[in-house]
Parts: C-alpha cells; sequence; structure tokens
C-alpha cells in the first residue's frame, strides 16, 4: 500500500508528515509527502483573524484531497476549522502531546505570576484576552510566523517571551527555552491543540481508511477532541474566537471543560460536562449551549462586531 500525503511546509508541518510516515511505515505501508503553502503561511503581515477564520492553514490541502492527487492530508488538529467542507472527514487523531501553553523566553526568571510587567509576543485572540483576564500587568504584541520566525524575532529583542503550545516547542526542540507551563485550569488550550489530525475524502478506498486508522488512531483521544469540536462546531468559532476546551479522560469518562472570554479579559465564561465516551459530541453541545445562554452570545456578537 503506498500513502501520498498533503502537508505544509513548515518544519512543524513536516515533523508531524514525517511522524505520521514512521507510523505508517510500521506497517509496510510506503508513503511521500506532498508539500503545499497556505494562505495562513504567505500572508505574515496580517492577524488570522483579519485574513478570514476558517481554513486559512487548510484549503490548499483540501484542494488537493477533493482533486484525488493525495489520499490524506496531515494538520494540526487545532488548525483545523470545526466543520470541514462537503465531502471531507477526519479519519484519525493521533495521541496527544501534553495539552498546555507554556511560556518561552531566554529569561529563565520571567513567571506570568510574579507580578513584574514585560512584553510577550502572540497573535493568538485566546491567548491575548486569557493574559488580559488572568495577567492585566503583562502586554502583549502581534507575533506571527512559524516558530523558528518567532524566536528570532524573540532573540531580536521584539518581546521579552512568546506564549506558545508545548506541543510545537517539544516538536521542534526548544524545550531549553520554556519557563514555565500554564495551569490547564486558567490557560485553557485551543480546540484540538497537542494532537496531529488525519483528513481525507470520504472517497478514500476503505482498505486505506482502515489501515491509516489502525496506525495511527488513538480512540481516547478521538473522543476528547469530538467533545471539544462539537463545542466549537456550536459556538461557530474558528480559530479567531477566543473560546477553550480541553477534555480529558477520567475515570472511563470524558470530562471537558471549556468556555469564552472577552477580548479586552473582562469577561470569562467556564463550565465543565462529563459523560461517557459515546455521549462526546452531545457533552460539546451542552457546555456550547450553557456558555451561550450565560451570556456568552453576546460576547461572541460583540467579538464578531470587532474583528
Ligand atoms: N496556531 C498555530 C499552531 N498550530 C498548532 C500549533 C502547535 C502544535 C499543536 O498545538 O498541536 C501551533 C503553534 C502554537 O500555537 O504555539
Amino acid at each position: 500500500m503506498h500513502i501520498r500525503i498533503a502537508t505544509r511546509s513548515s518544519r512543524l508541518a513536516l515533523w508531524q508528515a514525517e511522524h505520521i510516515q514512521a507510523r505508517l511505515q510500521a506497517d509496510d505501508v510506503t508513503s511521500e509527502l506532498v508539500l503545499i503553502e497556505t494562505k495562513g503561511d504567505l500572508v505574515l503581515d496580517r492577524s488570522l483573524s483579519k485574513i478570514g477564520s476558517k481554513g486559512v492553514f487548510t484549503q490548499e490541502l483540501e484542494d488537493q484531497l477533493y482533486d484525488g492527487r493525495v489520499d490524506i492530508a496531515v494538520h494540526s488538529a487545532k488548525d483545523l476549522p470545526s466543520s470541514l467542507p462537503p465531502g471531507l472527514s477526519i479519519i484519525a487523531f493521533t495521541e496527544r502531546e501534553v495539552a498546555n501553553d507554556v511560556l518561552v523566553s531566554r529569561n529563565k526568571d520571567l513567571s506570568l505570576t510574579s507580578g513584574h510587567p514585560f512584553v510577550i509576543g502572540t497573535s493568538s485572540t485566546r491567548r491575548i484576552a486569557l493574559l488580559k483576564h488572568y495577567c492585566p500587568h503583562l502586554t502583549t504584541v502581534d507575533m506571527r510566523g512559524n516558530l523558528q520566525t518567532r524566536i528570532r524575532k524573540l532573540d531580536e529583542g521584539q518581546c521579552d517571551a512568546l506564549l506558545l503550545a508545548y506541543a510545537g516547542v517539544h516538536r521542534m526542540g526548544y524545550d531549553d527555552l520554556i519557563v514555565e507551563r500554564l495551569p490547564l485550569s486558567e490557560f485553557t488550550p485551543a480546540v484540538g491543540q497537542g494532537s496531529i489530525a488525519i483528513e481525507a475524502s470520504d472517497s478514500l478506498d476503505p482498505d486505506k481508511l482502515a489501515t491509516i486508522r489502525r496506525l495511527v488512531n488513538h480512540e481516547r483521544t478521538e473522543a476528547c477532541l469530538l467533545a471539544e469540536r462539537s463545542f466549537l462546531n456550536r459556538l461557530e468559532g474558528g480559530c479567531s474566537i477566543p473560546s477553550f476546551a480541553l477534555a480529558q479522560w477520567n475515570a472511563g469518562q470524558v470530562s471537558l471543560t471549556g468556555g469564552l472570554v472577552s477580548l479586552d479579559g473582562s469577561e470569562m465564561l467556564r463550565d465543565t460536562f462529563d459523560g461517557p465516551q459515546s455521549e462526546a459530541p452531545a457533552l460539546g453541545h451542552a457546555l456550547a449551549e450553557s456558555i451561550l445562554t450565560r451570556g456568552g452570545d453576546t460576547i461572541l456578537t460583540n467579538i464578531r462586531a470587532q474583528l
């Protein structure tokens, strides 16, 4: 069996695609990578929320899936919109890496809780809003580009620290620069953070589908991500909305915590729902309903007006 894999060409994307290749190789499946640039890679002078929330890092890969030029596309699960274009599905999720956000700096003394002001580079609306809520003494500067670019900007002095996903920092070998791992209870990650998702056309050969699922999919992570993605889907939020959610396995059940924070950090809504694996999508829906009825709908309306 031979699998053609579409991937972005950033170092992180290549690491992830090669990780999938290694998984497939365990069963003598051969594969090749097809490197594709996306709008999110090419347009670096505007924030993601201004480029457009949906499919900024995925659309050009999806075009290849439709054409049948590739069998699968490999993405950070976090970068995949909560509803996919017709005819495309996620067929597998890898076991989630440590999901936390981390503070990255050359200065080991920096901490979000020290009370000392400093400047954090990030372009994520979620991270900016959470920082405004929990750490109003800190300031942020816009920082886009891949991980290597951001670390260069850090070294040039454009900021004192970066706020990043542990998963990407670790995969790129920058663990030495981690000065703090942020608590999941406050800096709850973005939906999907830390897992790698495999996207395919619904017309993918069933033998390939079964083989890829067997070699790559992690069932518990899949249940957790179904819960998180159902939450995001109900909020109709892409990566431009400061929502957050993390589902975890707890005594045989899925426990989903998530919510929404206003852009200025002043309003914070959170809730937790637990249930059996089979009800994972319903948990996401219930969480979204809770957040929306408690004022989340107004927060979302305001956010959409401001972006
Ligand atoms: N938004 C970009 C992005 N998409 C996935 C990751 C990291 C890897 C992951 O979370 O799986 C990152 C960088 C970051 O947020 O620090």
